[in-house]
């Protein structure tokens, strides 16, 4: 049986710098997070000094650390096999992207094979869902308390969205609109949809808009977010019904602390895809299973998609959404974020 409630927990412990434990079928590793421990932490975690450090391959790539294998995602683990020199401060910068340019590396370091291959995948995952940098350090060694990557997965999963509340919600632009809340019971944040207009017997146009903090409610110019959540309320109330879907999945999934990382490394010249790897992320982390989930508990089972991104189709329909039309959704480009919508077109596939 599967425990999503363990993994809120979990979660908890790692933002507090208390060690979790992870079983997978051929392990389990026990872990400290490197952001939010110190050194007494890691003494206390680990007082002969023997634990290895678990990264992301796109990080372990990035530090060009010694027999690094070509691995299949920038998601993947990678083992860091632990040397006198790794000490605290030193796995801070194997980290931290952002100590890049200021710390040259004392190595040489060696990546060394995982044993408990499940749950250090697990672990790195884990990290993503807290929100922070995906780096341990990692022991072997049984724990009672060990969640599963099955309770991950339960915790993520899409269809334990249910909805909570909803009421009638005028907004600008089209005020004839209603909200509808979605949570499970673990998740700490919720996703949200508005219904615009009324149902008239065509699929509804659709926009599934991922959180931008700094573009929605700030207005930063780095992205084209804010323009497209207003931009995507009018045409919807324009195209007679409708409804937009606000997930929360802020800076693709990785979070808003990592996003805002990622907007350092982007001013050290980085673009948008660079940055998430040298974090050691996907390029997006995001999962649309949340929205076909949201639209299927609205009765909705076809819809015309206002995107520029072929993934959003894709993954709507694997969701089990059919999607009768790609609308495009393209807005005027600012000096500051050009090279934001030119990597989306060159590197991420996306169609303006
Ligand atoms: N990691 C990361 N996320 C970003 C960055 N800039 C914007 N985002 C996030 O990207 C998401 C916005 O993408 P969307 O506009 O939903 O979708 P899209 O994939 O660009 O596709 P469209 O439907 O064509 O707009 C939001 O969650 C933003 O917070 C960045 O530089 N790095
Ligand atoms: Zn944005």
């Amino acid at each position: 049986m599967s425990d999503p409630r363990a993994v809120a927990r979990a979660v908890d412990a790692l933002r507090r710098g208390w060690p979790v434990a992870i079983r997978g079928t051929d392990g389990t590793l026990r872990l400290l997070a490197i952001e939010t421990a110190d050194a007494g932490r890691l003494a206390a975690f680990d007082p002969q000094g023997h634990a290895p450090v678990l990264l992301s391959a796109g990080r372990a790539a990035t530090l060009k650390l010694a027999n690094q294998r070509e691995a299949a995602t920038p998601d993947a683990p990678v083992l860091i096999a632990r040397v006198p020199w790794l000490d605290f401060d030193t796995a801070t910068a194997l980290a931290d992207p952002q100590l890049d340019l200021a710390t040259p590396l004392k190595g040489p370091f060696r990546a060394t094979a995982i044993e408990a291959g499940e749950a250090a995948a697990a672990a790195l995952r884990l990290a993503r869902v807290a929100g922070l940098l995906p780096a341990f350090f990692a022991r072997a060694g049984d724990d009672a308390d060990a969640i599963t990557p099955a309770d991950i997965d339960a915790h993520e999963d899409a269809d334990r969205l249910r909805i909570v509340g909803r009421a009638r919600l005028p907004v600008a632009g089209a005020e004839d609109s209603e909200i509808v809340a979605f949570r499970t019971d673990e998740m700490p944040g919720e996703h949200v949809a508005l219904l615009i207009g009324q149902p008239n017997g065509t699929p509804p146009l659709v926009r599934l808009h991922s959180e931008c903090l700094t573009g929605d409610v700030l207005g930063s110019l780095k992205c084209d977010c804010g323009p497209q959540l207003h931009a995507a309320i009018r045409a919807i109330e324009a195209s007679g019904w409708g409804i937009l879907l606000y997930l929360r999945q802020e800076g693709r999934g990785i979070g808003l602390i990592n996003k805002l990382r990622a907007y350092a490394l982007q001013d050290q010249g980085f673009d948008t895809v660079d940055a998430n790897t040298r974090l050691g992320f996907a390029v997006d982390a995001r999962n649309f299973a949340v929205a076909g989930r949201m639209l299927a508990l609205l009765g909705q089972k076809q819809v015309r998609l206002l995107t520029n991104n072929p993934d959003k189709v894709a993954a709507l329909e694997a969701a089990g959404i059919g999607v009768v039309e790609r609308v495009p959704h393209q807005l005027p480009p600012n000096p500051h974020n050009e090279r934001y919508l030119a990597t989306k077109r060159d590197r991420t596939g996306h169609q303006l």
